[in-house]
């Protein structure tokens, strides 16, 4: 059987009654191959001189690795010269970086973690890219674009994915009709569609969140996680597993491939801050993959996909994944009035 590759796709998406605009499928087969080469850099580790850290630190106070350096690199030269954006915004960048004027500019804009899981680098564990995608709301011909421009709710993302650097190299997709997986066929250099329609089951008996942070976690989480570890013989009656790879990529994907719950909820390490993972490029992206496969995300709560960003790095709570576990955790959470 001869299997569609990502611009076939993409190009039957286009073709639909209402479907994908132009530049959002040239500037997602950008982004495809900006992945690509960021997946053949991770590849060549240590040989071609890219593990280890920079003296740096980005925005967010964490030291940055050489890898998140070259990856964000790569997909800013990937994606200013196409003529589909107006502007960028990075993790790794404290502001949006604007399309050049010497290069044509569209009417979106791309955000992206252009390393998640930045820990498992050099240790050869799966890491990704995952990006997300707006229309600039205010774009006019020639209007410089402003930060304001991309705090818009996560429902409102035309597109969003995520490439997974494991074992295989997979781009997973939404364009919000369904969730489609590639597969990089590193001989041919092309991303082929393996994994058609995917689907979170609603239930699961798997849990992933770091540990480690028990005490400081809140009473529902608390609770939530108590009942998984008390397995057959508590409240919930079955024996529950545990998961942490601690890349969300790589544990958002198991979720989409075999189900489960993923949790980075806020904690009291640092109380003022809601979480430790960031709305605009990582939380909500995943978020929107994760309903458009059946699935949901909550920040404790709320839909995480219709806050209203009141800054570009800001952070969240995130519980996502299979339906009926998701809702447990937010129930919890509504019970003890959070
Ligand atoms: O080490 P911890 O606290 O378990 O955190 C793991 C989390 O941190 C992250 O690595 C943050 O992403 P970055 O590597 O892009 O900063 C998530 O991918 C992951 O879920
Ligand atoms: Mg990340
Ligand atoms: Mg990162």
């Amino acid at each position: 059987m001869k299997r569609k590759t990502l611009t076939q796709y993409l190009v039957e998406q286009q073709r639909q009654a209402d479907g994908l605009g132009a530049e959002v499928r040239l500037l997602i087969e950008v982004v495809a191959r900006a992945c690509k080469s960021i997946g053949h850099a991770v590849g060549k580790g240590a040989l071609g001189g890219v593990l280890g850290s920079l003296d740096s630190e980005n925005v967010q106070g964490e030291v940055q690795k050489k890898l998140d350096v070259l990856s964000n690199e790569i997909l800013l030269e990937a994606n200013e010269w196409g003529g589909h954006l107006a502007a960028m915004a990075s993790e790794e960048m404290e502001t949006i970086h604007a399309i050049p004027n010497r290069y044509p500019k569209g009417e979106y804009l791309l955000l992206f973690d252009p390393l998640d899981g930045s820990s498992n680098i050099d240790v050869n564990v799966s890491i990704g890219t995952i990006f997300s995608v707006l229309k600039a709301p205010t774009h006019v011909a020639g209007a410089p674009v402003t930060e304001a421009d991309f705090l818009q709710e996560g429902s409102r993302q035309v597109a969003a994915g995520y490439a997974v650097y494991g074992p295989q190299t997979m781009l997973v997709l939404t364009v919000g009709k369904g969730v489609v997986g590639f597969t990089l066929d590193r001989e041919m250099g092309s991303w082929v569609l393996t994994h058609e329609n995917i689907r979170i089951p609603e239930d699961t008996r798997e849990f992933a969140i770091n540990m480690s942070n028990m005490r400081h976690w809140a009473p529902p989480v608390r609770r939530y996680i108590d009942e998984c570890l008390a397995g057959a013989t508590g409240t919930r009656g079955k024996d529950f597993n545990m998961r942490w790879i601690a890349s969300m990529v790589a544990d958002v994907h198991r979720i989409l491939t075999r189900g489960g719950i993923f949790m980075y909820p806020w904690d009291a390490r640092e109380p003022g801050k809601p979480g430790k993972l960031r709305l605009m490029y990582e939380a909500n992206p995943m978020s929107f993959i994760v309903e458009q496969a059946g699935g949901a995300a909550v920040d404790g709560v709320n839909r995480i996909l219709d806050i209203k960003p009141g800054q570009l790095h800001q952070r969240v709570g995130v519980v996502l994944g299979s339906r009926n576990e998701v809702e447990r955790v937010a129930q919890y959470h509504r019970e003890a009035g959070q």
